[in-house]
């Protein structure tokens, strides 16, 4: 068998920086990493508006909107609340629309935010609709290189968090990260080794490597305090939790998908 493509990660998205990147030219433009934000209709995390402000497309998620609305002013003391709802504008609104009050969404419908009613699909979620929105409406000229970050996505209503973890598996093609105050988690697909550069300024060093979608019958790891060796695991039997980051890198195969999760560093 040949090796499998390598994936590399990094939340250097959450890292401060004090000024923005130089925009990328020639082939460094064609690998650039876009970022799109998805807001859910639960508390804002803190660094909601550093990661808003690096996206290229903004969605929220039926209530998320009310959250954008009521929560951006309130993370943002000091500022008058309502020039921080203009410069907060969402690119769109999408959902079933049973959350987002009919205020907030004149309000943003006003500022020129488009207004996705799909109310008539109550098979997929909120969240699951954004997701196939902005893969049909990339910030950029494709998908590649393109990494979705759904703020407020755990920590919340459990069957909430398991459709958001779902959401990982429907669109293992594409590159999303659910974060919350707490963690982030996002998907290892087993058609790829990973490499997970760890910020250790920010994450870390609580982690976990769970095979959610199906059991695996050999998972391998560098990089951790309890490493798994050609290991086997499963719900009723081991799940790679509690577990600690050893070094800058993390390395992981396995035969079936895994959620990788790691503790985000509070003072971040
Ligand atoms: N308590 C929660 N925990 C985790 N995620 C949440 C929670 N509440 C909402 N979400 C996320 O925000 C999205 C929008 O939620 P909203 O409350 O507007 O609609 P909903 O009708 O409850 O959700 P859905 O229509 O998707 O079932 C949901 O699809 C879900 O992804
Ligand atoms: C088997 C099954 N279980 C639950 C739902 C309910 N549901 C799932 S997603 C969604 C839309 C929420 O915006 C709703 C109502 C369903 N349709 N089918």
């Amino acid at each position: 068998m040949p090796p499998l493509p390598t994936m590399t990660h990094s939340s250097s998205f959450l890292l401060p920086s004090p000024s923005p990147p130089a925009p990328p030219t020639g082939a460094d433009a064609e690998n650039a990493v876009s970022y799109a934000v998805v807001v859910l209709n639960q508390r804002l995390p803190r660094f909601a508006p550093l990661l808003w402000t690096r996206a290229r497309l903004r969605v929220c998620a039926d209530g998320g909107a009310n959250r954008v609305f009521d929560g951006m002013p309130d993370l943002l003391p000091g500022e008058d609340p309502d020039e921080v709802r203009v410069r907060y504008k969402p690119d769109a609104i999408e959902g079933d629309m049973d959350s987002v009050r009919p205020e907030v969404k004149e309000y943003y419908s006003s500022l020129g935010t488009q207004i996705i009613d799909d109310s008539h699909d109550q098979d997929t979620t909120d969240l699951n609709k954004c997701i196939s929105f902005i893969t049909r409406n990339p910030p950029g000229p494709d998908n590649s290189n393109l990494f979705i970050l759904v703020l407020g996505a755990l920590g919340g209503r459990f069957d909430h968090e398991m459709g958001n973890i779902n959401v990982l598996h429907r669109f293992s093609n594409t590159r999303i990260i659910l974060l919350s105050d707490d963690s982030l988690i996002f998907l290892l697909p087993k058609t790829h080794s990973h490499e997970i550069h760890i910020e250790r300024s920010v994450e870390g060093p609580h982690c976990g490597l769970i095979p959610m979608g199906a059991p695996s019958s050999s998972s391998s790891t560098t990089g951790l305090r309890w490493n798994l060796d050609n290991t086997s695991m499963n719900f009723g039997g081991l799940l790679s939790t509690s577990n600690i980051v050893e070094e800058e890198i993390v390395t992981v195969t396995s035969d079936s998908d895994l959620i990788w999760t790691i503790s985000l560093r509070k003072h971040t």
